[in-house]
């Protein structure tokens, strides 16, 4: 049927939005297109009580949408551009990244409105290795409680005293209506976010051509110029999303900055590398530009001794 697209989602509230969203948007270009859910479970789903670094978290959440799509049960995957694997199997790709929301991180607490107020040797619930590293940086003396699950989950286990405060992010928050919750916004002084974090991207079948072609209408020039930074950077490194990797970046006319933060999961150490360039040409070359950028940060983090700090964790 040439008039139908189907979107493989997760489960989770979150990828349901997400799913929604990406339908929202292709009705507003194509009013007649019929858009069908194929909902599925994924191993990242079922594993809940062990830290993701330590189940191999890359493309956990990822996986059975590509099986689909390669049964041809489905069209497209609609993805966390934080939770998606810096190198795609075979037979796939990314083309479409839509517009970010808020990037930054949250802390969520019903007794502390920053991370200034937590008392000494607080308990903070993350089990982000980059949440942790940053946070120890700054506070070196606050308690790391490992915590997974939905975004709702994790708020029910603030709720249940097990914590004196948990980070999110704060895009998921909004999406699921929860902003109220959000005590503070971290600066990205203090918590530069993941790569990736706030965006959504659109996965399909490499060179489905009558897809990707409905899907253009939704791809956000800006946000794919810095998310592709951040994760060449990340790719260069060798990271997924579980590691102390943070990069961000930001555009602004044709100045392209991206700041890359490699941390220990102590917190003792964090090296940080900014740069910036200046877009010329296609959007094409500028895209290629933004990769060279995310390289150079990365060959900068490695020469401070980003791969020390990395392979400590294997
Ligand atoms: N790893 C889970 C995940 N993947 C994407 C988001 C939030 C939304 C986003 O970053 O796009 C979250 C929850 C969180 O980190 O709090």
């Amino acid at each position: 049927m040439t008039n139908r697209i189907r979107i493989a989602t997760r489960k989770s509230p979150l990828a349901i939005w997400q799913a929604e969203y990406v339908k929202t948007e292709l009705l507003k270009h194509h009013s007649d297109l019929q858009v069908e859910f194929v909902a599925l479970s994924t191993r990242g789903d079922k594993i809940l009580d062990v830290a993701l670094s330590k189940v191999g978290g890359k493309g956990l959440f990822v996986k059975e949408l590509e099986v689909a799509m390669t049964d041809d049960a489905a069209d497209i995957a609609v993805h966390s551009m934080k939770d998606v694997p810096m190198q795609l199997p075979q037979g796939f790709e990314l083309p479409i990244i839509c517009e970010r929301e808020d990037p930054s991180d949250a802390l969520v607490s019903h007794h502390f409105n920053s991370i200034e107020a937590l008392p000494q040797g607080a308990v903070v619930g993350t089990s982000s290795l980059r949440r942790q590293a940053q946070l120890l940086a700054i506070r070196p003396d606050l308690t790391i409680k490992v915590l997974r699950g939905n975004v709702g989950t994790r708020l029910q286990r603030l709720d249940d005293g097990e914590y004196d405060a948990i980070l999110l992010a704060a895009a998921g928050l909004k999406r699921l209506g929860l902003e109220a919750r959000i005590a503070q916004r971290l600066n990205k002084d203090d918590l530069l976010p993941a790569c990736g974090q706030g965006a959504v991207g659109i996965e399909t079948r490499q060179g489905d051509e009558r897809i990707i072609q409905l899907l253009k209408p939704l791809y956000h020039r800006e946000t794919a110029l810095r998310v592709s930074a951040e994760r060449a950077m990340n790719r260069a490194l060798d990271g997924g999303c579980q590691v102390p990797i943070a990069g961000f970046a930001l555009l602004s006319d044709d100045q392209l900055s991206l700041e890359g933060r490699v941390g220990s999961v102590d917190g003792r150490q964090l090296l940080k590398v900014a740069e910036q360039i200046t877009l010329v040409g296609s959007d094409d070359e500028q895209l290629a530009q933004a990769e060279q950028l995310g390289l150079s940060v990365a060959n900068k983090l490695r020469s401070q001794g980003a791969d020390a700090l990395l392979a400590e964790l294997v």
